[in-house]
């Protein structure tokens, strides 16, 4: 098979670019960019067999989907809206905690008696009788439209595509609703639009993507398994804590019980010898409870601690890609 290096996908421009870079620099993987801003091919530092690629989040979606690209970051409502069957080429390794928004049916404030989608069907069989016109929606999201609307059992509508400031598409007259994605409510609220109740499609955030229809050879897997270690690394160092406790002077403490109860490891095994020192790590949220228990076991002493990376013998995230190659 031929020697292709990883392509890693990551997002030029827009929305998702500075939180992905952040992102990568949080699990120490340095994005180089070639010769100046303008290039728009870089590598990561001290990784060789890694060529990354800087291109637009829909760029992103593609590139995974065909297969020129290994591995990228990207919105799931590109994924869901670009590919006709999102789990056959490629797989969500894991969402990244930003880029939220939702796709949404909006409607002009103005129809005050159109709350629900049961009301859209009211309204676009009214249209589709009286004025023998089908009521039109403007949005770049044409699939994820389709398949929101048949699943309403409605089908009685036209979809206009647009390219940009779908939210005025209603003021000027060239649709009566939309299908966007929103944030903040600001841009659907300046245009007097307004979300149905049941009228949310998806909620995305962007996520770690990997393509099933990349040439995955051997160089590309070895830098994926460093790649998705040192992501896996950082994930579990942020939401984990390290627990110390010098073991009580008696010896005795149930470790198991008590890490099992806490939903704490013991990342380094049993404490050997009475002089022991016990090493544990728990979710973020539960190190007051299990500190607590642990002093009333007996434990000496207690001290938590963040820490920056946590590695790992196994590499879920890889194992799970690689098993579906
Ligand atoms: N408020 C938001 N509006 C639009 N997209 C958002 C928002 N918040 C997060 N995103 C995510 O960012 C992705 C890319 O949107 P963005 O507008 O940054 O790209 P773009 O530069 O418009 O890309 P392209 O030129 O390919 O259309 C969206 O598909 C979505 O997943
Ligand atoms: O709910 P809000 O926080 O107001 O955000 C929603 C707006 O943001 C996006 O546009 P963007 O600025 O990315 O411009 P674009 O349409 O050119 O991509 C999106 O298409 C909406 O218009
Ligand atoms: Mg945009």
């Amino acid at each position: 098979m031929s020697d292709w290096p990883l392509v890693l996908a990551v997002p030029s421009k827009g929305r998702l670019q500075e939180n992905a870079s952040a992102f990568f620099s949080r699990a120490g993987l340095k994005l180089v960019q070639k010769a100046g801003a303008r290039e728009y091919r870089g590598t990561l530092a001290g990784l060789p067999g890694v060529e990354v690629r800087y291109l637009s989040a829909s760029e992103i979606a593609g590139q995974l989907a065909s297969g020129a690209a290994h591995l990228g970051v990207t919105g799931e409502d590109l994924i869901r809206e670009m590919l006709p069957d999102p789990g056959a080429s490629v797989e969500l390794l894991t969402p990244l905690g930003f880029g939220h928004a939702s796709v949404v049916v909006a409607v002009p404030q103005a129809w005050i008696d159109v709350r629900a989608m049961s009301d859209l069907d009211e309204v676009a069989s009214e249209m589709r009788l009286r004025q023998g016109k089908r009521m039109r929606i403007a949005t770049k999201y044409v699939n994820l439209t389709r398949r929101f609307f048949a699943e309403a059992g409605i089908a009685d509508y036209r979809i206009v595509e647009s390219l940009g400031a779908t939210e005025g598409a209603p003021a000027a007259g060239s649709a009566e609703i939309i299908v966007d994605i929103t944030t903040t409510g600001t841009t659907l609220a300046a245009n007097a639009l307004k979300v149905l109740d049941d009228g949310v499609m998806l909620r995305s955030e962007a996520n770690l993507v990997a393509s099933l229809k990349a040439p995955w050879g051997e160089t590309a897997r070895t830098a994926l398994r460093t790649v998705l270690g040192r992501i896996a690394a950082e994930e579990r160092a942020r939401t984990t804590r390290e627990v110390r406790a010098g073991l009580p002077e008696s010896g005795e403490i149930d470790l198991a019980t008590l890490a099992g109860l806490h939903e704490a490891e013991l990342p380094y095994g049993a404490p050997r010898g009475p002089d022991g020192e016990i090493v544990l790590r728990c979710p973020a949220e539960a190190v007051f409870d299990l500190s607590d228990a642990l002093v009333q076991a007996g434990a000496r002493a207690v001290s938590v601690r963040r820490i920056d990376y946590a590695f790992a013998a196994e590499n879920p995230l890889a194992e799970r890609l690689l098993a579906r190659l």
